[in-house]
Protein backbone atom coordinates (compact mmCIF):
# COMPACT_ATOMS: atom_id res chain seq x y z
CA UNK A 1 0.00 0.00 0.00
CA UNK A 2 1.39 3.43 -0.60
CA UNK A 3 0.42 6.34 -2.90
CA UNK A 4 2.24 9.33 -5.13
CA UNK A 5 3.10 12.05 -3.92
CA UNK A 6 4.44 14.95 -6.75
CA UNK A 7 5.22 11.95 -9.10
CA UNK A 8 7.20 10.35 -5.79
CA UNK A 9 6.01 6.98 -4.07
CA UNK A 10 5.54 6.88 0.07
CA UNK A 11 4.37 3.65 1.82
CA UNK A 12 2.10 5.29 3.36
CA UNK A 13 -1.59 4.06 4.92
CA UNK A 14 -4.37 5.87 4.71
CA UNK A 15 -4.53 8.73 7.35
CA UNK A 16 -8.15 8.90 9.35
CA UNK A 17 -9.69 11.89 10.17
CA UNK A 18 -9.73 13.18 13.65
CA UNK A 19 -12.32 11.19 14.93
CA UNK A 20 -10.58 7.93 13.20
CA UNK A 21 -12.87 7.44 10.63
CA UNK A 22 -11.89 6.33 6.88
CA UNK A 23 -11.95 9.12 4.64
CA UNK A 24 -12.00 7.81 0.90
CA UNK A 25 -10.01 10.30 -1.11
CA UNK A 26 -11.10 12.01 -3.92
CA UNK A 27 -10.51 10.22 -7.77
CA UNK A 28 -8.11 12.45 -9.99
CA UNK A 29 -8.94 11.46 -13.65
CA UNK A 30 -12.59 12.45 -14.56
CA UNK A 31 -12.35 12.52 -18.75
CA UNK A 32 -14.95 10.50 -20.56
CA UNK A 33 -15.40 8.57 -23.78
CA UNK A 34 -17.91 10.28 -26.02
CA UNK A 35 -19.84 8.24 -28.26
CA UNK A 36 -20.73 11.62 -30.20
CA UNK A 37 -16.82 11.82 -31.05
CA UNK A 38 -16.89 15.01 -28.22
CA UNK A 39 -13.70 16.58 -26.73
CA UNK A 40 -10.31 14.64 -26.66
CA UNK A 41 -11.64 11.14 -25.98
CA UNK A 42 -13.71 9.86 -28.81
CA UNK A 43 -15.36 6.81 -29.17
CA UNK A 44 -12.84 4.27 -31.06
CA UNK A 45 -12.56 0.35 -31.60
CA UNK A 46 -9.18 -0.81 -30.06
CA UNK A 47 -8.27 2.89 -28.50
CA UNK A 48 -8.96 2.20 -24.73
CA UNK A 49 -7.94 -0.62 -22.30
CA UNK A 50 -9.35 -1.26 -18.89
CA UNK A 51 -7.21 -2.13 -16.04
CA UNK A 52 -8.59 -4.09 -12.51
CA UNK A 53 -8.33 -5.90 -10.18
CA UNK A 54 -10.84 -8.85 -9.39
CA UNK A 55 -10.45 -8.58 -5.91
CA UNK A 56 -11.65 -4.65 -5.99
CA UNK A 57 -15.50 -4.01 -5.50
CA UNK A 58 -14.68 -0.95 -7.27
CA UNK A 59 -13.27 -2.01 -10.42
CA UNK A 60 -15.60 -5.03 -10.75
CA UNK A 61 -18.24 -2.72 -11.13
CA UNK A 62 -16.23 -1.80 -14.47
CA UNK A 63 -15.65 -5.00 -15.41
CA UNK A 64 -19.18 -6.12 -15.09
CA UNK A 65 -20.17 -3.59 -17.17
CA UNK A 66 -17.67 -4.52 -20.00
CA UNK A 67 -19.08 -8.23 -19.51
CA UNK A 68 -22.67 -7.29 -19.54
CA UNK A 69 -22.71 -5.19 -22.72
CA UNK A 70 -20.03 -7.52 -24.63
CA UNK A 71 -17.18 -5.24 -25.19
CA UNK A 72 -14.31 -7.71 -24.84
CA UNK A 73 -13.44 -7.11 -28.84
CA UNK A 74 -12.98 -3.37 -28.18
CA UNK A 75 -11.58 -2.90 -25.01
CA UNK A 76 -9.24 -4.94 -23.52
CA UNK A 77 -8.27 -6.22 -19.89
CA UNK A 78 -5.58 -6.33 -17.95
CA UNK A 79 -5.90 -7.83 -14.38
CA UNK A 80 -3.11 -6.69 -11.96
CA UNK A 81 -1.94 -8.99 -9.52
CA UNK A 82 -3.84 -9.69 -6.39
CA UNK A 83 -1.16 -9.46 -3.58
CA UNK A 84 -1.18 -5.22 -2.90
CA UNK A 85 2.76 -5.17 -1.17
CA UNK A 86 4.71 -2.17 -0.36
CA UNK A 87 4.85 -1.34 -4.02
CA UNK A 88 1.25 -0.87 -4.49
CA UNK A 89 -0.53 -2.75 -7.36
CA UNK A 90 2.09 -4.64 -9.72
CA UNK A 91 2.18 -7.32 -12.39
CA UNK A 92 3.71 -10.23 -11.07
CA UNK A 93 2.02 -13.28 -12.75
CA UNK A 94 -0.29 -14.36 -9.85
CA UNK A 95 -2.67 -17.73 -11.57
CA UNK A 96 -5.55 -15.41 -13.02
CA UNK A 97 -3.76 -12.23 -13.75
CA UNK A 98 -1.71 -10.86 -16.41
CA UNK A 99 1.41 -9.38 -17.11
CA UNK A 100 0.83 -6.03 -18.25
CA UNK A 101 1.59 -7.00 -22.01
CA UNK A 102 0.12 -3.33 -23.66
CA UNK A 103 2.76 -1.16 -21.63
CA UNK A 104 5.28 -3.58 -20.13
CA UNK A 105 4.77 -2.01 -16.22
CA UNK A 106 5.89 -3.90 -13.66
CA UNK A 107 3.94 -1.48 -11.27
CA UNK A 108 0.38 -0.20 -12.00
CA UNK A 109 1.99 3.10 -10.42
CA UNK A 110 3.77 3.61 -13.71
CA UNK A 111 0.91 3.84 -16.00
CA UNK A 112 -0.12 7.14 -12.61
CA UNK A 113 3.41 8.49 -13.60
CA UNK A 114 3.09 8.07 -17.84
CA UNK A 115 -0.68 9.95 -17.33
CA UNK A 116 1.12 12.37 -14.95
CA UNK A 117 4.73 12.78 -13.57
CA UNK A 118 3.46 14.74 -11.08
CA UNK A 119 0.84 12.68 -10.10
CA UNK A 120 -0.70 13.03 -6.24
CA UNK A 121 -2.74 10.55 -5.01
CA UNK A 122 -3.91 6.85 -4.46
CA UNK A 123 -3.12 4.56 -7.06
CA UNK A 124 -6.37 2.84 -8.05
CA UNK A 125 -7.83 0.18 -9.55
CA UNK A 126 -9.80 0.61 -12.33
CA UNK A 127 -8.42 3.19 -15.08
CA UNK A 128 -8.93 3.48 -18.22
CA UNK A 129 -6.18 3.45 -20.03
CA UNK A 130 -5.96 5.61 -23.66
CA UNK A 131 -3.38 3.99 -26.11
CA UNK A 132 -3.31 6.56 -28.47
CA UNK A 133 -2.55 9.22 -25.59
CA UNK A 134 -0.98 6.88 -23.43
CA UNK A 135 -2.97 8.77 -20.59
CA UNK A 136 -5.53 7.91 -17.97
CA UNK A 137 -9.18 8.58 -19.05
CA UNK A 138 -10.50 7.82 -15.86
CA UNK A 139 -10.13 6.26 -12.72
CA UNK A 140 -13.42 6.36 -11.13
CA UNK A 141 -15.70 3.27 -11.22
CA UNK A 142 -19.24 4.65 -10.95
CA UNK A 143 -18.04 6.77 -14.25
CA UNK A 144 -16.82 3.94 -16.08
CA UNK A 145 -19.51 1.77 -15.70
CA UNK A 146 -21.47 4.84 -16.92
CA UNK A 147 -19.37 4.73 -19.88
CA UNK A 148 -19.61 1.30 -20.97
CA UNK A 149 -23.15 1.56 -20.20
CA UNK A 150 -24.06 4.37 -22.52
CA UNK A 151 -20.85 5.24 -24.85
CA UNK A 152 -19.59 1.81 -26.50
CA UNK A 153 -22.88 0.63 -27.56
CA UNK A 154 -22.16 1.31 -31.46
CA UNK A 155 -19.54 -1.46 -30.54
CA UNK A 156 -21.08 -3.72 -27.91
CA UNK A 157 -22.13 -7.64 -28.59
CA UNK A 158 -25.00 -7.43 -26.29
CA UNK A 159 -27.98 -4.85 -27.26
CA UNK A 160 -28.93 -3.62 -23.30
CA UNK A 161 -28.76 -1.06 -20.98
CA UNK A 162 -28.64 -1.05 -17.06
CA UNK A 163 -29.41 2.68 -17.21
CA UNK A 164 -33.12 2.41 -19.33
CA UNK A 165 -34.98 5.34 -19.86
CA UNK A 166 -38.03 6.04 -17.17
CA UNK A 167 -35.64 4.29 -14.71
CA UNK A 168 -32.53 6.91 -14.59
CA UNK A 169 -33.12 8.88 -11.51
CA UNK A 170 -34.42 5.88 -9.47
CA UNK A 171 -30.97 4.17 -10.46
CA UNK A 172 -28.86 7.19 -9.66
CA UNK A 173 -30.72 7.68 -6.47
CA UNK A 174 -30.25 4.24 -5.48
CA UNK A 175 -26.50 4.07 -6.30
CA UNK A 176 -26.06 6.78 -4.19
CA UNK A 177 -28.32 5.14 -0.86
CA UNK A 178 -26.02 2.47 -1.10
CA UNK A 179 -22.46 4.32 -1.49
CA UNK A 180 -21.75 5.29 2.12
CA UNK A 181 -23.53 2.99 4.48
CA UNK A 182 -22.94 -0.52 2.52
CA UNK A 183 -20.13 -0.06 -0.93
CA UNK A 184 -18.02 2.28 1.42
CA UNK A 185 -19.84 1.39 5.01
CA UNK A 186 -17.87 -1.88 5.02
CA UNK A 187 -15.19 0.11 4.10
CA UNK A 188 -15.59 2.31 7.20
CA UNK A 189 -15.99 -0.57 9.68
CA UNK A 190 -13.13 -2.13 8.74
CA UNK A 191 -10.70 0.28 8.72
CA UNK A 192 -11.67 2.63 11.50
CA UNK A 193 -9.30 3.91 13.77
CA UNK A 194 -11.50 4.13 17.09
CA UNK A 195 -14.28 1.96 18.71
CA UNK A 196 -16.87 4.77 17.81
CA UNK A 197 -16.21 4.84 14.34
CA UNK A 198 -16.06 1.35 13.85
CA UNK A 199 -19.63 0.96 15.91
CA UNK A 200 -21.13 4.07 13.77
CA UNK A 201 -20.39 2.25 10.00
CA UNK A 202 -21.41 -1.12 11.24
CA UNK A 203 -24.67 -0.04 12.70
CA UNK A 204 -25.67 2.29 9.70
CA UNK A 205 -23.82 -0.48 7.05
CA UNK A 206 -26.70 -3.13 9.17
CA UNK A 207 -29.58 -0.68 8.88
CA UNK A 208 -29.22 -0.10 5.50
CA UNK A 209 -28.76 -4.13 4.93
CA UNK A 210 -31.81 -4.47 6.27
CA UNK A 211 -33.75 -1.70 4.61
CA UNK A 212 -32.85 -3.35 1.31
CA UNK A 213 -33.42 -7.16 2.97
CA UNK A 214 -37.66 -5.50 2.70
CA UNK A 215 -37.53 -4.17 -0.70
CA UNK A 216 -36.05 -7.23 -2.10
CA UNK A 217 -39.16 -9.02 -0.36
CA UNK A 218 -41.25 -7.53 -3.31
CA UNK A 219 -39.41 -6.89 -5.99
CA UNK A 220 -36.70 -9.20 -8.09
CA UNK A 221 -34.38 -6.31 -8.13
CA UNK A 222 -32.95 -2.82 -6.44
CA UNK A 223 -34.67 -0.66 -8.46
CA UNK A 224 -38.30 -2.94 -9.79
CA UNK A 225 -37.98 -5.44 -12.47
CA UNK A 226 -35.40 -5.00 -14.57
CA UNK A 227 -31.84 -5.33 -13.73
CA UNK A 228 -29.76 -2.26 -13.43
CA UNK A 229 -26.69 -0.28 -12.66
CA UNK A 230 -27.54 -0.19 -9.22
CA UNK A 231 -27.44 -4.13 -8.52
CA UNK A 232 -24.38 -3.95 -10.14
CA UNK A 233 -23.23 -1.57 -7.29
CA UNK A 234 -24.89 -3.89 -4.86
CA UNK A 235 -23.61 -7.08 -5.85
CA UNK A 236 -19.60 -6.00 -5.63
CA UNK A 237 -20.16 -5.59 -1.62
CA UNK A 238 -22.93 -8.36 -1.03
CA UNK A 239 -20.68 -11.22 -2.71
CA UNK A 240 -17.04 -10.29 -0.68
CA UNK A 241 -19.46 -10.32 2.37
CA UNK A 242 -19.70 -13.47 3.75
CA UNK A 243 -15.89 -14.41 2.56
CA UNK A 244 -14.42 -10.93 3.78
CA UNK A 245 -15.80 -8.36 5.24
CA UNK A 246 -18.04 -10.39 8.38
CA UNK A 247 -14.66 -11.95 9.82
CA UNK A 248 -11.72 -9.06 8.11
CA UNK A 249 -14.08 -6.02 8.48
CA UNK A 250 -16.16 -7.20 11.41
CA UNK A 251 -19.08 -6.86 9.89
CA UNK A 252 -20.59 -9.82 12.00
CA UNK A 253 -23.71 -8.51 13.20
CA UNK A 254 -25.35 -11.07 10.71
CA UNK A 255 -24.02 -12.62 7.32
CA UNK A 256 -25.97 -12.23 4.00
CA UNK A 257 -26.92 -15.93 4.37
CA UNK A 258 -28.94 -14.86 7.03
CA UNK A 259 -31.28 -12.66 5.26
CA UNK A 260 -33.08 -14.78 2.96
CA UNK A 261 -33.93 -12.21 0.17
CA UNK A 262 -30.57 -10.94 0.30
CA UNK A 263 -28.61 -14.49 -0.03
CA UNK A 264 -31.35 -15.04 -2.74
CA UNK A 265 -30.44 -11.71 -4.26
CA UNK A 266 -27.10 -12.25 -4.87
CA UNK A 267 -26.84 -16.16 -5.87
CA UNK A 268 -29.54 -14.43 -8.57
CA UNK A 269 -27.33 -12.49 -9.79
CA UNK A 270 -24.08 -14.38 -9.50
CA UNK A 271 -25.85 -16.84 -11.62
CA UNK A 272 -27.21 -14.68 -14.14
CA UNK A 273 -24.50 -14.68 -17.20
CA UNK A 274 -21.52 -12.29 -16.85
CA UNK A 275 -21.37 -12.31 -13.34
CA UNK A 276 -19.53 -15.29 -12.28
CA UNK A 277 -17.11 -14.81 -14.82
CA UNK A 278 -16.15 -12.31 -13.33
CA UNK A 279 -15.75 -12.99 -9.92
CA UNK A 280 -13.07 -14.62 -8.51
CA UNK A 281 -13.79 -15.66 -4.96
CA UNK A 282 -9.66 -16.81 -4.55
CA UNK A 283 -8.35 -13.40 -5.81
CA UNK A 284 -10.47 -11.17 -3.34
CA UNK A 285 -9.78 -13.62 -0.33
CA UNK A 286 -5.78 -13.22 -0.82
CA UNK A 287 -6.38 -9.69 -1.98
CA UNK A 288 -8.05 -8.37 1.91
CA UNK A 289 -5.87 -10.98 4.01
CA UNK A 290 -2.69 -10.54 2.51
CA UNK A 291 -2.16 -6.78 0.98
CA UNK A 292 -3.95 -5.13 3.93
CA UNK A 293 -2.18 -5.85 6.67
CA UNK A 294 -3.03 -2.69 8.74
CA UNK A 295 -5.88 -5.03 9.45
CA UNK A 296 -4.43 -8.50 9.42
CA UNK A 297 -0.67 -8.05 10.21
CA UNK A 298 0.27 -11.37 9.70
CA UNK A 299 -1.00 -11.76 6.43
CA UNK A 300 -2.52 -15.13 7.26
CA UNK A 301 -5.13 -15.83 4.84
CA UNK A 302 -8.21 -18.16 6.10
CA UNK A 303 -9.07 -20.92 4.82
CA UNK A 304 -12.66 -20.76 5.14
CA UNK A 305 -15.57 -19.98 4.95
CA UNK A 306 -16.97 -22.30 2.22
CA UNK A 307 -19.41 -19.99 0.82
CA UNK A 308 -21.39 -21.82 -2.40
CA UNK A 309 -22.93 -19.21 -4.99
CA UNK A 310 -24.52 -22.03 -7.20
CA UNK A 311 -26.97 -23.18 -5.18
CA UNK A 312 -30.91 -22.50 -6.54
CA UNK A 313 -32.38 -19.22 -5.70
CA UNK A 314 -35.96 -18.20 -5.05
CA UNK A 315 -35.77 -15.06 -7.28
CA UNK A 316 -38.19 -16.30 -10.39
CA UNK A 317 -41.41 -15.88 -7.97
CA UNK A 318 -40.81 -12.57 -8.13
CA UNK A 319 -41.05 -12.03 -12.17
CA UNK A 320 -38.60 -12.90 -15.07
CA UNK A 321 -34.76 -12.30 -15.03
CA UNK A 322 -34.71 -9.11 -17.29
CA UNK A 323 -32.44 -6.75 -18.95
CA UNK A 324 -33.58 -3.49 -20.66
CA UNK A 325 -32.42 -3.08 -24.48
CA UNK A 326 -30.79 -0.05 -25.02
CA UNK A 327 -32.15 2.61 -26.72
CA UNK A 328 -28.70 2.94 -29.30
CA UNK A 329 -28.76 -0.83 -30.71
CA UNK A 330 -31.22 -1.94 -33.59
N1 LIG B 1 -13.13 5.92 -6.25
C1 LIG B 1 -12.47 4.82 -6.77
C2 LIG B 1 -11.92 3.94 -5.65
C3 LIG B 1 -11.13 2.79 -6.18
C4 LIG B 1 -10.31 2.11 -5.05
O1 LIG B 1 -10.24 2.61 -3.91
N2 LIG B 1 -9.69 0.97 -5.38
C5 LIG B 1 -8.88 0.28 -4.41
C6 LIG B 1 -8.98 -1.22 -4.52
S1 LIG B 1 -10.49 -1.86 -3.89
C7 LIG B 1 -7.43 0.58 -4.66
O2 LIG B 1 -6.98 0.49 -5.78
N3 LIG B 1 -6.70 0.92 -3.60
C8 LIG B 1 -5.29 1.16 -3.65
C9 LIG B 1 -4.88 2.23 -2.69
O3 LIG B 1 -5.73 2.94 -2.18
O4 LIG B 1 -3.69 2.36 -2.47
C10 LIG B 1 -13.43 4.06 -7.66
O5 LIG B 1 -14.57 3.83 -7.25
O6 LIG B 1 -13.04 3.73 -8.77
Amino acid sequence: MGMLVNGEWRTDWYAPDEAGRFVRPPTRFRDRVSAQREGRFPLDPCRYHLYVSYACPWASRALLMHALKGLKDVVGVTVVDPRMGPDGWSFEGFPGSDMDRLNGARHLRELYLRADPHYTGRVTVPILWDIRERTIVNNESRELMRMFDTEFDAFALHPVTLWPEGLRERVDGVINALYEPVNNGVYKAGFAKTQEAYEQACRELFAALEGWERVLARQRYVCGDVLTEADLCFYTTLVRFDLIYYAHFKCNLARIQDFPNLWNYLLDLYQTPGFAQTTNLEHIKVHYYWSQDAVNPTRIVPLGPSVDLSVPHDRDRLGPRRLAPSPNIG
